[in-house]
């Protein structure tokens, strides 16, 4: 049962409502959502400027979609929490840097005082622990929204390393790494999210392993064309009678020039007497609203007036210029009047304008061109991508968008792509561990104060190799454990299938200080110099024992290559061996049947391997039990088996790094992997190193 965490920072406070749907909503069975949201009262009224200024619409897709989503599902709602009562406090790292960065790419704020960055940073942990308290495993997706809370997806995926994070940004994304230490911390942190979707190409970033980006449509909220507006079309059309109106809307200053360029370029390009007719046949209407852009536009009333006087004549006038606000129905019938719309641009407001145009269009086959890497490419019918900085390629652009044929392209059917949120389940259901990084680890490592590391050794410290009793340890890995150990801030614990024995000599007697818990938890050694081994199942009923020997001694003698491993409190069949493989398999589950009518044991299935062992003990408990008592700030748990994804559940709720070894597309509960033992313990290598540093420099 899936359910959705939103995330949401009002504009006017840090004041949230986590709300959740019961279970069982009746539209949506099989779905209950939780959303953690701004107080809904102080979401900005839906506009009802007479003008369009673009703003509105920019956060309108966000206000709208989630004000729909409150309001039609509101009688499912409940816990409403009020994070802080003062409404009114938004630090201002957000309000004086990201604010600008996001939304105009620009710095008010050279630089960020240590004050500013740490408000901000609480803010974000603040909503994190709220999170974290309400997520439920395996069934929750995390969704945040937009840029104000950046910190999140690195704060929620260290607590929550499995959880699915989806990262909406309404509008473009600005570089990060421009804003100085801490815009590469929020780059960072950004790509901890499964998923982040942004309304334009613009400035992308730098795509982890595990993130992918994807383009969010911006959902224009348009009420239906007035009549006013559409007798304004009629006029417009009647005004330029025989004549196709291309449409061309500019949101940013830069645009407005390459758009121009192209047309001078349009033009000259054709033989004189070309250029009549097409001045006979096309008119060019330009608009810029001050909204869009509000500073003067002082060379390019120049430029306008040059292409009239070198392309006009007294009864045409190739363009008409408006850099105004424009009314509604003004601006309606204008889109309603065009036969071809160039909209180019990668500020969010292009695409609003593209999309309202897409809406208000006269039919689905009038061309509109748009930038490359525009979302409307693949999802409406007659959209053209163009280069608008190559005034060439822009004008053939234009040529070809105003071939008759063009007008009469059958509507493509509109492919109809999936939602962010439907992205976002399909990664929730392949979830994939992430490749550890090591500088990641690195880091939270120096930063810890308290640290508890959970090894299991065969197939994680070392590699799996083909007899047991040659996967000793290597040198440099008794080094690593013995320089974490050194260190007074750790707790290192090997939990191993193997017996004590194998263990003690393998690794206690060369690592000073090391805990060790041997055959799945049935013995346990606590680290510190004097500790005894302690017999975990001391008391209880081990009759199993010859039940399961007996077993595996008659499959054994069956089967050729195959050994028994009896250790103190459980038993392995290794079949890695086996002379005919495919005959062992068929061995293996008739084995695992007979071996599960004996009562009170696990059956296990390890690497090529069958093990029985007492149902008192696996390394879940061992994990729970040492991790209770250590209190740690940073949890290191690797392992590469079944046996080992005990650990990994026990560790769920905790801020664990939980690596397994192997392919990152091997099914885990782990967060994290790391493809072989020699990586793993290479990146063990590097902690032990600085733990080294640091104490011989204290
Ligand atoms: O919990 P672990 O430390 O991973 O121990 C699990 C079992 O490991 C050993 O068997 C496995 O490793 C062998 C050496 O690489 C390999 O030959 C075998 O095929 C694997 O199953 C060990 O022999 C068992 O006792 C452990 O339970």
């Amino acid at each position: 049962m899936s359910s959705i965490i939103h995330t949401f920072l009002t504009s006017n406070g840090i004041q949230f409502f986590p709300i959740e749907l019961p279970p069982s909503p009746p539209h949506s069975p099989k779905k209950s959502n939780f959303l953690l949201y701004p107080n809904l009262l102080s979401l900005p009224p839906t506009s009802t400027s007479s003008s369009y200024t673009f703003t509105p619409q920019v956060w309108s897709p966000s206000w709208h979609a989630v004000r729909h989503a409150m309001t039609t599902y509101s009688h499912y709602y409940h816990d409403i929490v009020s994070m802080d009562d003062n409404n009114d406090i938004i630090p201002s790292f957000i309000t004086n840097v990201l604010n600008p960065w996001f939304q105009n790419n620009t710095l008010q704020q050279q630089k960020v005082t240590p004050k500013e960055w740490n408000a901000y940073v609480e803010l974000n942990e603040k909503l994190a622990d709220q999170i974290i308290k309400r997520y439920r495993s395996h069934q929750d997706i995390i969704w945040i929204h937009d840029y104000q809370l950046l910190l999140l997806p690195s704060l929620l995926r260290y607590k929550l390393p499995q959880a699915t994070i989806g990262l909406s940004i309404y509008g473009s994304c600005p570089n990060l790494e421009n804003l100085g230490v801490h815009g590469r911390t929020l780059h960072r942190s950004m790509l901890a999210a499964d998923l982040i979707g942004v309304q334009s190409e613009f400035n992308m970033p730098t795509l982890s392993a595990t993130t992918t980006t994807t383009f969010l449509q911006p959902t224009v909220h348009l009420k239906a064309t007035s009549f006013a507006a559409k007798e304004r079309s009629r006029d417009i059309r009647r005004l330029f009678m025989n004549k196709r109106i291309i449409l061309c809307q500019d949101t940013e200053p830069t645009g407005v020039l390459k758009t121009l360029s192209a047309i001078e370029h349009y033009l000259s390009t054709l033989q004189k007497q070309q250029q009549q007719q097409i001045m006979d046949q096309v008119t060019f209407i330009h608009i810029c609203t001050h909204a869009s852009i509000p500073q003067s536009l002082d060379s390019i009333p120049d430029l306008v007036r040059q292409i009239n006087q070198l392309y006009g004549t007294p009864q045409s006038v190739p363009i008409h210029f408006y850099h105004q606000d424009l009314d509604v129905d003004e601006y309606d019938a204008l889109l309603s009047a065009a036969d071809v719309a160039l909209m180019m641009g990668s500020h969010p407001h292009a695409s609003i304008a593209a999309q309202t145009f897409i809406a208000r269009r006269r039919s689905t086959t009038t061309p509109l061109i748009v930038s490359h890497g525009s979302p409307l490419l693949s999802s409406s019918s007659n959209v053209i991508a163009a280069d608008q900085s190559n005034p060439k390629s822009l004008a053939s652009t234009l040529a070809y968008a105003l071939l008759e044929e063009n007008q009469t392209i059958a509507p493509a059917s509109l492919k109809q792509q999936p939602s962010f949120l439907e992205k976002l389940v399909q990664k929730q259901q392949n979830h994939q561990t992430i490749l550890l990084n090591p500088t990641q680890l690195n880091e939270a490592y120096r930063s810890a104060k308290q640290r508890l590391f959970l090894f299991d050794y065969d197939g994680t410290l070392t590699p799996i190799v083909s007899n047991p009793d040659d996967a000793r340890p290597s040198r440099a890995l008794l080094r690593y454990l013995q320089a974490l150990c050194h260190d007074p801030a750790n707790v290192v614990w090997i939990v191993s299938g193997r017996d004590q024995a194998t263990l003690e000599s393998w690794i206690g007697s060369s690592v000073q200080g090391i805990g060790l818990s041997a055959e799945h938890g049935s013995f346990m050694k606590l680290p510190g110099e004097g500790s005894i081994w302690v017999d975990m199942l001391a008391t209880a009923d081990m009759g199993w024992q010859s039940t399961a020997l007996e077993i595996f001694e008659s499959f054994t003698a069956q089967t050729p290559g195959t050994v028994v491993e009896q250790k103190k409190a459980s038993i392995t069949w290794h079949y890695r061996n086996a002379h005919d493989s495919d005959f062992a398999l068929k061995q293996v589950e008739a084995c695992f049947e007979q071996l599960q009518k004996i009562s009170g044991v696990d059956i296990l299935r390890g690497k090529m391997n069958l093990e029985v062992r007492s149902l008192l003990v696996n390394k879940g408990n061992v994990v729970q039990r040492i991790q209770q008592s250590v209190g740690a700030d940073f949890v290191l748990c690797a392992g590469d088996d079944r046996t080992d994804e005990d650990m990994f559940r026990a560790l769920k709720k905790e801020p664990a790094y939980c690596v397994l070894i192997g392919p990152q597309d091997k099914e885990t509960e782990a967060r994290y992997s790391v493809p072989t033992s020699e990586q793993f313990v290479a990146s063990v290598g590097q902690l032990a190193a600085i733990s080294s540093n640091t104490q011989s420099t204290l």
